[in-house]
């Protein structure tokens, strides 16, 4: 990680760039205040963005999973003062992942905010172009998860692949099994969401006993309508978890 000069007290502005839209936040009071007004910013109206605020930003804290974008903020940006975290700033105590070089860092992030929210062990749901469902001890450990299609990339499937079928809501009908082209189509999209979800949630109780349930991403909202368990929706989970890991790399320096 790059170093950055002291004024820390002044307000850092947090990217998150994933791979549909970069994300941007800084913390106000106790919340954070997103500055992407419109949902999707691209890597350049991002830093146009931050080229008409010079004033506002004390440094600017990166994260990405893509490679092309970290770098063209990186290039971008030269001119601020920028710190990036990657997965080697990750202490390695913290990982039970093998391939700690490929994890894409959003992830652990995700789960790093989380059980700084809650004495418990959690499980995150990330849901954006990719779903990531991911468990992380109440020691702060990574345990990993899995990486699925997001809802998005599922739905866009059988569209695809059989155009001949109707497009349906994610829903799920009122009768089971479904009678009617709509309804299995729907329980075949919402429902089989619903249950490969679920499904996975029982997996990590089987595994490894209570946790508390978190969900972010863009489509937090409609997943959490979907399963049936309790659930916290965090829309600024992995802003929370960089926030911490930059403290405490910045600590430990
Ligand atoms: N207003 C919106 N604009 C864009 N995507 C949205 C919106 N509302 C929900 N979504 C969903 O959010 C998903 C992207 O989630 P996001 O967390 O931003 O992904 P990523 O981290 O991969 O960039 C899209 O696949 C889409 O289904
Ligand atoms: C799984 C992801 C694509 C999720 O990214 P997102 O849906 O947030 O854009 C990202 O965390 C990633 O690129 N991971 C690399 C593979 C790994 O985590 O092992
Ligand atoms: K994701």
């Amino acid at each position: 990680m790059s170093k950055i000069d002291s004024n820390s007290s002044k307000k850092a502005l947090y990217l998150d760039a994933g791979n549909s839209s970069i994300k941007g936040a800084y913390k106000k009071g106790v919340n954070w205040e997103a500055i992407h007004a419109k949902e999707k910013y691209t890597a350049s109206e991002l830093v146009q963005w931050i080229d008409d605020h010079p004033e506002s930003f004390s440094h600017i804290v990166l994260s990405s999973v893509r490679d092309d974008v970290r770098k063209a903020i990186r290039s971008e940006l030269s001119h601020v003062n920028l710190l990036e975290l990657t997965t080697s700033d990750i202490p390695r105590e913290l990982l039970d992942y093998e391939t700690v070089e490929t994890l894409g860092i959003d992830r652990f992030l995700a789960c790093y905010g989380a059980t700084d929210q809650v004495s418990d062990a959690v499980v995150v749901i990330d849901a954006g172009t990719a779903l990531t469902i991911d468990y992380m001890d109440q020691d702060d450990v990574y345990h990993g998860g899995l990486i699925a299609p997001g809802l998005s990339a599922f739905g866009g499937i059988l569209p695809q692949k059989a155009p001949a079928l109707p497009n349906v809501e994610m829903e799920i009908p009122e009768t089971w099994p479904g009678k009617s082209t709509i309804d299995s189509l729907k329980w075949g999209q919402a429902g089989f969401y619903k249950m490969a979800i679920e499904g996975v949630l029982q997996q990590y109780e089987k595994e490894f006993g209570d946790f508390e349930l978190f969900i972010t991403g863009g489509d937090a909202q409609t997943i959490k309508q979907l399963i049936d368990r309790e659930s916290k929706v965090r829309p600024f989970l992995v802003f929370d978890g960089m926030r911490r890991l930059e403290h405490r790399t910045r600590n430990s320096e």
